[in-house]
């Protein structure tokens, strides 16, 4: 059975692959209902009926920057320290690791610029790293550094699985690109305007 994006035509290799039932459904609502807990619980939120490490600090090892921004280099925007209910808490930027503080500099260089009215192209940008390496904590530093400066609207987060979005209070990638499928017999997937 392929399935069709555009152009493209993928073939699954594995003949084994099948659609969820209810049994496989109600597993995932459960696991997603655990990564909350737990994403909570790193928050220092006691959740209902567990016991244990609440209110605990990340134990990561954080190495302290000393960056100096000068003319027209990006430099290090306010940060509003609220935290977003139900995610992943925000780091200080100057908490942030240096290659965490370096994603983080760009687009606040990029914001800080198209807020004075320069008309730059749009910032896109992919954050790479292994599991636990500190990405959703840039994207929520990020995050609230737009909300503080007004500019929410300006912002737009994408993960490639629900689990990640949920995690940085955002889209999936095919959901930001409308990509539905649009009938379970053909597997054709539906791309509205042609994206
Ligand atoms: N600079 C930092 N200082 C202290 N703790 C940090 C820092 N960056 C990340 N952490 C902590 O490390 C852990 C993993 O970070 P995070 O969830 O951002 O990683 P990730 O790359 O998004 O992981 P995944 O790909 O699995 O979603 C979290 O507990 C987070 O709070």
């Amino acid at each position: 059975m392929d399935i069709q994006c555009g152009e493209c035509i993928w073939t699954p290799t594995n003949d084994k692959v099948s659609n969820a039932t209810g049994g496989d459904l109600a597993q995932l609502v459960a696991w997603q209902a655990q990564m909350q807990a737990n994403v909570s619980r790193l928050n220092g939120v006691v959740v209902p009926g567990e016991t244990g490490n609440a209110g605990q600090e990340d134990q990561g090892a954080v190495q302290q920057l000393q960056h100096i921004s000068g003319d027209g280099e990006p430099s290090v925007c306010p940060t509003n320290a609220n935290k977003v209910a139900g995610v992943l808490s925000a780091a200080n930027p100057a908490m942030l690791k240096d290659d965490q503080f370096h994603a983080f500099d760009i687009i606040c260089w990029h914001l800080n610029k198209t807020l004075a009215g320069k008309e730059l192209p749009l910032l896109w940008m992919i954050l790479y790293g292994e599991g636990g390496t500190g990405k959703s904590k840039v994207i929520q530093t990020v995050t609230e550094d737009f909300a503080a400066q007004g500019a929410h609207g300006l912002l737009v987060k994408v993960a490639y699985t629900g689990v990640a979005a949920s995690m940085i209070d955002r889209k999936t990638t095919h959901t930001i690109a409308a990509l539905t499928v649009k009938r379970r017999d053909t597997q054709t997937l539906d791309i509205p305007g042609g994206f």
